[in-house]
């Protein structure tokens, strides 16, 4: 009997489908976020600011879109599954210098033809930050109607971009949109800037797309380099304004305060809204951006949606930037961790434990739960790995090795 055949009869003893499970993974489709490997400098840009950092030195990161293109290729041999790419709008590929308010969809026909010819999706965001009009971390809020009108004509501009993308690959396409607006120190007005913040919303979001192609959200941050102080898009700010507008609200698991969880919003949100977004990212006492581990709280986040049934309603995107790793193996951990999480999740014998908990039986509820962790996991991620054909176990970390030698050693 192999390992695999053995570790199946011990989950069925367990009450648990481990061929439904891999099916239902192999649905599943994870955006994976282009800036894991530039350190988020996008091709219009010089210099990283909005209050986020990627910090280290590794070297050989891309410095240009077929570089680029080529790392995320090498990063998607190497994940099990078919899924989206997740871009910014400085990761325009253009001849001449075309300004952020003036993008066009043609401006990123380049990723759309590398998304057809893959299989894959494109997600999408707005880029208001590392650019001159976004000096002073002022954008969508800033008292300055010019500057608000170039970054409201920035983010319209986006939208229409994403829709080409859903229209073009048959999928829909998430835009979100990120503001780093906020200040360092305590504010004399908190009410002005979110004012200003909703009417440049509502202006973004006037016209209406089929959202069989385009899926709009908004991201919420509790703070920022730079802006400890206040964020005019608090959280609070996002999620009635999603809810008011039928918008997506999108949680990133680094944007709360420390002792906060997102797993434990998942059922809130969506007993309200359709659907949901994440950016999944590690934050390590702070909004840090960390590798996304194989940790308890992404366990948590995964177990929420399958509990929910909501695999087709959440949008999961992961966000994280660590320069000081080879980028390609920063990629393949996150993406491989957030699918093993999905497995674990998907291998649980849900409606049993649901049943302890509905019937106050916590001394079994515990006990089982504490044995599901022992389970033969390994053994039915290994094989859902060779069934989509990529290397199990550490293999695949030869190949970056490889690769690092061959090709990012050589830049
Ligand atoms: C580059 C991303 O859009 C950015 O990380 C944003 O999503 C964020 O999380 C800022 O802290
Ligand atoms: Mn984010």
């Amino acid at each position: 009997m192999s390992r695999f055949s053995e570790a199946e009869k011990m989950y069925q003893e367990m009450g648990v489908d481990v061929q439904a499970a891999l099916d239902k993974l192999s649905k599943v489709k994870i955006s994976m976020h282009c800036w894991q490997g530039d350190d988020v400098t996008g091709f219009d840009a010089k210099e990283l600011t909005g209050g986020i950092a990627a910090t280290g030195n590794y070297p050989g990161k891309a410095t240009n879109p077929q570089q680029l293109m080529a790392d995320i290729d090498k990063a998607l041999s190497l994940i099990p599954g078919k899924h989206k790419i997740n871009l910014h709008a400085s990761y325009a590929i253009t001849e001449k210098k075309v300004e952020r308010d003036k993008l066009e969809p043609e401006h990123f026909q380049a990723w759309v033809d590398f998304a057809k010819e893959r299989g894959l999706g494109l997600d999408f965001n707005p880029t208001l930050f590392s650019h001159a009009k976004a000096a002073d971390n002022l954008t969508l809020s800033s008292p300055d109607a010019s500057i608000r009108k170039f970054w409201t004509d920035h983010c319209k501009a986006t939208r229409k971009i994403a829709a080409y993308f859903g229209r073009q690959l048959g999928c829909t396409s998430l835009n979100n949109v990120w503001i780093p607006d906020g200040y360092k120190d305590i504010p004399a007005d908190r009410l002005g800037p979110r004012q200003r913040l909703k009417d440049s919303l509502d202006e973004i979001f006037r016209e209406q797309y089929d959202k069989k192609y385009l899926a709009d959200s908004v991201e919420s941050k509790v703070f920022g380099l730079g802006v400890e102080s206040y964020t005019v898009g608090s959280h609070e700010f996002y999620m009635n304004y999603a809810a008011k507008n039928n918008l997506l609200c999108l949680l990133d698991t680094g944007h709360f305060h420390p002792t906060e969880v997102v797993s434990d919003k998942i059922s809130s949100m969506l007993l309200f809204a359709d659907r949901l977004a994440l950016h999944v990212s590690r934050p390590v006492r702070w909004d840090s951006d960390h590798v996304v581990l194989f940790d308890e709280e992404l366990k948590e986040i995964a177990k929420e949606i399958v509990r929910c049934d909501a695999l087709d309603r959440v949008f999961i995107g992961l966000d994280f930037f660590d320069a000081s790793i080879n980028r390609i193996s920063a990629w393949v951990v996150g993406m491989r961790n957030m699918e093993k999480a999905l497995l674990y999740a998907l291998l649980l014998p849900h409606r049993e434990l649901k049943k302890m908990q509905d019937e106050k039986n916590f001394t079994e509820l515990m006990a089982v739960m504490e044995e599901c962790k022992t389970l033969p996991f390994g053994d039915i991620w290994d094989h859902y790995c060779e069934q989509q054909g990529v290397p199990r176990g550490k293999t695949w970390f030869k190949e970056v090795q490889q690769y690092e030698a061959e090709v990012l050693a050589r830049r």
